[in-house]
């Protein structure tokens, strides 16, 4: 099951991958017209019903693939209000071969006549809401009529993202969706096609720019609503835990805190002023100083535990203690990954090992990627956490889902760099969910070095990273 933001995203990782949507709406255009036909004979009346989305666009393909029928097809609106450009291609192409389109102005004079077959290609996966003029009354009419009604995608009102169906929507008798069912249509008590259309499985595993489509920023959004985290850093270094909180806000935060020992937050501070210290006594983090560190992490969206801390046994106690009475969500790396094993938590954690850390952990690794991701995913299910486990592939995992990072390149060996994603995740999963979180961050480091490489060749250092971190966030491809 896919909502309609989800199919947005694989759709948009498949264009990455170099299968752009005009090449699965032709598929999903051929899709349809296989449906006609298990549904109506050659010489059968067909009429489609075409909105100016690219639901309308999948319709508009159909058509040329139903010349056996005796074939309507009314756009819902001027032809100059097509909305997407694979849409209006394909109802040029549709003028340039003369085949029989209407344009409905004013849906009060809508006449459907007695089809056999009305194709309801109105709305799809880009409506919320009850139907709106003129597909409220095409939609009136449709479910009036005798004919039996093939809805595309979805029956037109029905909300892709809920599975919630609008009083007015089109009645279905039959659906064909794309790719993968949608909410909702289940429950619909009808015959479901669900219609591949040539995505490949790749746009689902490998982390893609249609993964940053899940970021939105409120325009009406206030301080500390885009996400508060928490460093817990420091001590035997001063650059780690700097590095986390500057590509923290890079990323998006809005306020990013660091608790470190009193020793070395005057050097942290100084390495920006953006930042936000909170100092605990003494020059390492024990365990006296958890139960402030505690109250502090409470009052974030996200806590970051790990960089530049150390190993020393009262550090590690201190971490152990601290993220067993911890209910949040945690970014957990470096050193203070080999306590995972030995603790119970209820907090959700995104531990951020290297090859080598995982084994630490416990967990096991491959030479060869898919091996690598199998056990991968298999360990992240026994620790019950989401796993990033950094390499030329970044394998993410949460035990159920996978997905692979292919970003990146040799010249990011360098140290800093881990805490820098660590700061990137610790960011995101205050404001998704941490598999996703965890996935962006992968992408986005990796293209961040990839952009900094293709600049100016290898010797790059961490502290290049932070400034090109929102470019790559940020980035949008046009809609086609
Ligand atoms: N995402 C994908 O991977 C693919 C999507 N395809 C098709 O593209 C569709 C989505 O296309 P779009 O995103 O262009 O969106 P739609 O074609 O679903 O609808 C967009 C239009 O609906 C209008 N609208 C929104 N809410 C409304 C309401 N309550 N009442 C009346 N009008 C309303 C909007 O103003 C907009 O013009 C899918 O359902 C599917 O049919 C396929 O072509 C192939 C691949
Ligand atoms: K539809």
């Amino acid at each position: 099951m896919l909502t309609g933001s989800e199919m947005g995203v694989v759709d948009e990782n498949a264009a990455a991958l170099g299968v752009p949507r005009k090449q699965l709406m032709e598929s999903s255009g051929h899709a349809v017209a296989q449906a006609v036909r298990t549904i109506a004979d050659p010489g059968d009346q067909v009429t489609i019903v075409a909105g100016r989305g690219n639901n309308g666009g999948d319709a508009l393909v159909a058509a040329r693939f139903l010349d056996d029928y005796d074939l309507r097809v009314l756009l819902l609106g001027r032809p100059g209000a097509i909305s997407t450009t694979i849409a209006r291609e394909n109802w040029d192409a549709l003028q340039h071969a003369e085949y029989p389109t209407e344009t409905v102005r004013d849906s009060s004079v809508l006449d459907l006549g007695t089809p056999d077959v009305v194709i309801d290609a109105m709305l799809g996966t880009g409506i919320a809401g009850d139907l709106r003029e003129p597909a409220a009354t095409a939609a009136q009419a449709m479910n009036e009529s005798g004919a039996t009604v093939l809805s595309v995608d979805v029956p037109s009102g029905l909300d892709a993202e809920t599975g919630r169906l609008a009083d007015n929507a089109v009645d279905a008798d039959h659906v064909v969706t794309f790719h993968d069912t949608k909410p909702g249509l289940p429950d619909l008590d009808v015959p479901v096609t669900v219609a591949d259309i040539g995505i490949p499985d790749a746009a689902e595993l490998f982390i893609e720019r249609g993964d940053l489509t899940r970021l939105e920023r409120d325009l009406t959004s206030h301080k500390g609503d885009n996400g508060e985290v928490l460093v817990v850093g420091g001590g035997p270094y001063t650059g780690a835990p700097a590095l986390s909180a500057q590509a923290a806000l890079r990323s998006g935060a809005d306020l990013v805190r660091v608790a470190c020992p009193a020793i070395v937050a005057r050097e942290i501070q100084s390495y920006s002023e953006n930042l936000i210290l909170r100092p605990f006594d003494g020059d390492q983090l024990a365990p006296p100083h958890v139960d402030r560190l505690a109250e502090l992490a409470a009052d974030h969206d996200t806590l970051i535990v790990g960089p530049g801390l150390g190993d020393a046994d009262a550090t590690l106690d201190a971490v152990a203690d601290l993220l067993s009475g911890f209910e949040g969500t945690a970014v957990v790396d470096a050193d203070a990954l080999s306590v995972i094993p030995d603790i119970e938590t209820d907090a959700e954690l995104i531990c951020t090992p290297h090859q080598g850390e995982l084994l630490g952990m416990g967990g096991e690794t491959a030479e060869d990627w898919q091996e690598r991701a199998d056990l991968i995913e298999s360990f992240a299910a026994e620790v019950g956490q989401t796993l990033l486990v950094k390499g030329p592939y970044d394998i993410i995992s949460n035990g159920e889902r996978t997905r692979v990072g292919r970003t990146g390149n040799p010249g990011m060996t360098v140290g800093g760099t881990g805490d820098v994603l660590a700061g990137v995740t610790g960011a995101l999963a205050a404001v998704q969910d941490p598999l996703d979180a965890a996935a962006i961050a992968a992408y986005t480091v990796g293209s961040v070095g990839d952009r900094v490489i293709d600049d100016r060749g290898y010797g790059l250092v961490a502290t290049d990273l932070l400034d090109e971190i929102p470019s790559v966030l940020w980035q949008r491809e046009a809609e086609p």
